[in-house]
């Protein structure tokens, strides 16, 4: 008899169909309210769970006796509790490497779009405002030869460096708990305190993954000590940011400009604050999202996802303990 499994994502027939050669699979394309009572049932027998975001604590594991592996269709997985997972034995699983270019693109995307004033030119243009010569009034900030501060040099933050040092000629500061000396080498970036990244950068970029000790890594004391002409891209997680600092930051001229993938409720409430601020890009989480990366993502998650099913080890297994 194959293993029961639960999908609760939608995802494309060809990994439905790789997924069901070897699992029993209960196929939920999202998760409600209308389905929740299903889902609950079905996580009595599950031995898999596969999808993106869903909060995996001691309390849903309680309500799955079964279970032997989480397959998360992300790089993060700060929706796991991972210590809970270990504890009972339960594989934990990521999607690391194969979205960090498409990442990288939409961080110097965001940079650009801020530092250049983008969206809300383009809404100018658009809304028939472009009647005279632009004035000062409505000129960005140069990007290229100015100084990024990483904060969060791993996997994608290289990929980020490697654009900036190569395409825009921008000076490359970083801050992890560890020194990363390939990127030193290979895009002269340089390690630095986190103040010291804050005090000198002229954009700070973040890409730490949630924790712990990253929540609410970014607060009023570090939106202090930027420059006031600094303009701060976050593409890690919401909860990262003191993002009642950020607003009133942006209120008091502490920083130029925002560039924002993520926030601290997703969707963010459209009454937000940071909504109504012209200085401010938003984006919906879209980070890796591209056609091609969310499929790469999806395949690597499925792999992952029917090789711990087996009982062999996951190519991207987050809590090798458990083996
Ligand atoms: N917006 C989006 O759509 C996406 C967002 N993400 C987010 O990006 C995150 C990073 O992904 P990825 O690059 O693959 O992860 P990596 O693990 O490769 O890199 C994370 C880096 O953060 C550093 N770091 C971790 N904790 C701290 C800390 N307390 N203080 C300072 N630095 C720290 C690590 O270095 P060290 O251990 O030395 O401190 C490491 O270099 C993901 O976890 C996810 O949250 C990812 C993909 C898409
Ligand atoms: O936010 C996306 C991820 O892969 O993590």
């Amino acid at each position: 008899m194959k293993p029961k499994v639960i999908i609760y994502k939608k995802v494309e027939s060809t990994i439905l169909e790789y997924v069901k050669e070897a699992c029993d699979v209960f196929y939920f394309e999202h998760l409600d309210a209308d389905n929740m009572a299903s889902f609950y049932e079905a996580l009595k027998d599950a031995k898999g769970l596969f999808g993106t975001g869903l909060k995996v604590d001691a309390a849903l594991l309680e309500k799955a006796p079964n279970l032997k592996i989480v397959s998360n269709v992300s790089v993060g997985y700060d929706n796991l509790d991972v210590p809970a997972l270990t504890h009972r034995g339960v594989m934990a699983t990521n999607t690391p490497d194969v979205l960090n270019e498409t990442v990288a693109d939409t961080m110097i995307g965001l940079m650009l779009a801020t530092a250049r004033r983008i969206p809300e030119l383009d809404h100018m243009v658009k809304a028939g405002k472009w009647t005279a010569h632009m004035t000062p009034a409505q000129f960005g900030v140069d990007v290229h030869h100015k100084t990024l501060g990483i904060i969060g040099m791993g996997r994608i933050g290289a990929a980020i460096a490697k654009r900036a040092h190569f395409g825009f000629g921008m000076n490359i500061l970083y801050h992890n708990r560890s020194r990363n000396v390939e990127v030193e080498n290979t895009y002269h970036a340089t390690y630095c305190s986190l103040d010291e990244l804050c005090q000198e950068a002229d954009f700070i970029c973040l890409m730490v993954p949630l924790s712990p000790q990253t929540t609410k890594l970014i607060g009023e004391r570090e939106f202090r000590l930027m420059k006031k002409t600094a303009i701060f891209v976050n593409g890690s997680r919401g909860t990262t940011v003191d993002e009642e600092a950020l607003v009133l930051a942006l209120q008091e001229g502490e920083i130029l400009a925002a560039g924002l993938d993520v926030f601290v409720q997703e969707p963010v409430d459209p009454q937000h604050p940071l909504l109504s601020m012209p200085n401010v890009v938003t984006l919906p989480h879209i980070g890796s999202a591209t056609l091609e990366t969310r499929q790469a993502m999806a395949r690597f998650a499925a792999e992952n996802f029917v090789t711990g099913i087996q009982g062999n080890r996951p190519p991207a297994l987050v809590n090798p303990e458990v083996i």
